[in-house]
């Protein structure tokens, strides 16, 4: 008789013994399926994160943001910060990094994100306290495999208990008995067009420059032609295994999605693809580098609309939709960007909408 107390009793040298004992053993599940999520529900996120200046400048130079006042003393004084802050989108990312084991493990793709409100910095060394509440769950009715789950995060200081980042955010969760199989058909990788909205006019304006001004006098100078004021910015970046793995393993999302090729290799992307915060934080690198952005404020309607997968190379596009003199700081003046990142065949693969404080000419 076998005895199964023998380190010995497994024996890795035989494959298909081996193979057969997998097939036998039940496998211990991480993540939620649909079902366990009911509207109202509150989740506690237990995992640790300290943010930390290494995390923020990682994450700055891979996605290209490279704002002196998330690097430097003088310039983030200058700014108003009493220090050196992390980076909004690093706090953005492991705030929603720390919720996926509880939120969206399983699997199923990061669809959007809305009301994104920054109410203060962080600074390196903060400690996250996060909790989510489910505020919508309903199934999918073009991929019976999956239902739709919308959660409201809070990412906290846990020190203090202040809030530093809140949002909503919306995603495709597997069923954890499926009406059918996938279901879906590939994804088209157009932006949807919710409100069936008019096309760009024939000309496109550019500003002269970064600052509050240059994108007011573009919206005036657009008005009077009526032409829209938008623009692509030149530098892309190509995906490799740091941004598409490490970056969010960094920030502590274990999506498998990201890091596991052998399990993608049956989902709709055929592979791991992208961490939707990487993507974005890409694309707004891309174009902070063309703005003298002094803060972030918020954002709103973050779609995400086709797979980003390792090689591929990620490009911004920006329009820019109102600009707003009275707000802030005098020196400064709120712009609302809508922002797109496509891909090397010009396929949009996020688009939303951004308010940012932007510099004034002195
Ligand atoms: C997923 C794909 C294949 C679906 O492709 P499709 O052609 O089926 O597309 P769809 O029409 O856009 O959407 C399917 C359903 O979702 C709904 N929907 C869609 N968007 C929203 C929204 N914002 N709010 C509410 N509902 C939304 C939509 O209304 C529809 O409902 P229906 O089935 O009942 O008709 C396609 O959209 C796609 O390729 N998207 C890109 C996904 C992606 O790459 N996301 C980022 C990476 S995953 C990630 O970061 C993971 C993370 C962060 O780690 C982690 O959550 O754990």
């Amino acid at each position: 008789m076998t005895d199964w107390s023998d380190p010995d009793a497994i024996d890795c040298s035989d494959g298909a013994t081996f193979d057969a004992l997998l097939d036998r053993a039940d496998t211990r599940e991480k993540g939620h399926y649909f079902e366990f999520f009911a509207e109202g529900d509150e989740l506690t996120h237990d995992p640790g994160l300290r943010l930390s200046q290494h995390g923020s400048e990682q994450w700055m130079g891979q996605t290209l943001n490279h704002d002196p006042a998330y690097w430097r003393s003088d310039t983030a004084r200058e700014r108003g910060f009493e220090d050196v802050p992390v980076h909004p989108d690093y706090l953005l990312a492991c705030v929603m990094g720390i919720t996926v084991e509880d939120l969206s493990e399983k699997g199923g793709y990061f669809l959007g994100r809305t009301d994104v409100e920054f109410h203060r910095s962080a600074r390196p060394g903060t400690e996250l306290a996060v909790t989510s509440r489910v505020v919508d769950t309903r199934t999918s009715s073009s991929r019976p495999a999956y239902g739709i789950v919308t959660w409201a995060t809070e990412g906290r200081d846990r020190e203090t208990g202040e809030t530093l980042v809140s949002y909503q955010r919306t995603n495709m969760i597997p069923r954890r008995e499926p009406a059918a199989t996938d279901g879906g058909g590939e994804a088209t990788g157009r932006p949807d067009d919710p409100d069936g909205g008019p096309d760009l006019p024939e000309t496109l304006l550019a500003p002269e420059g970064g600052r509050f001004e240059d994108f007011r006098d573009a919206l005036d100078d657009a008005e009077a032609e009526s032409a829209a004021v938008a623009y692509r910015h030149e530098r892309g970046r190509t995906m490799d295994d740091q941004l598409v793995a490490g970056l969010p393993l960094a920030t502590l999302n274990t999506a498998r999605q990201h890091h596991n090729r052998d399990e993608m290799a049956d989902s709709p992307s055929g592979d791991i693809v992208a961490y939707g915060d990487v993507t974005r934080s890409i694309a707004l690198a891309h174009a902070r580098s063309d703005e003298a952005t002094y803060r972030e404020r918020r954002f709103a309607d973050e779609r995400f609309h086709s797979f980003v997968t390792l090689g591929d190379t990620i490009y911004g596009f920006t329009r820019v939709l109102d600009c707003d003199g009275d707000a802030g700081p005098e020196a400064v003046g709120a712009v609302t960007f809508e922002h797109v990142a496509f891909n090397q065949d010009n396929t949009p693969v996020y688009s939303g909408r951004r308010t940012a404080l932007v510099q004034r000419y002195q």
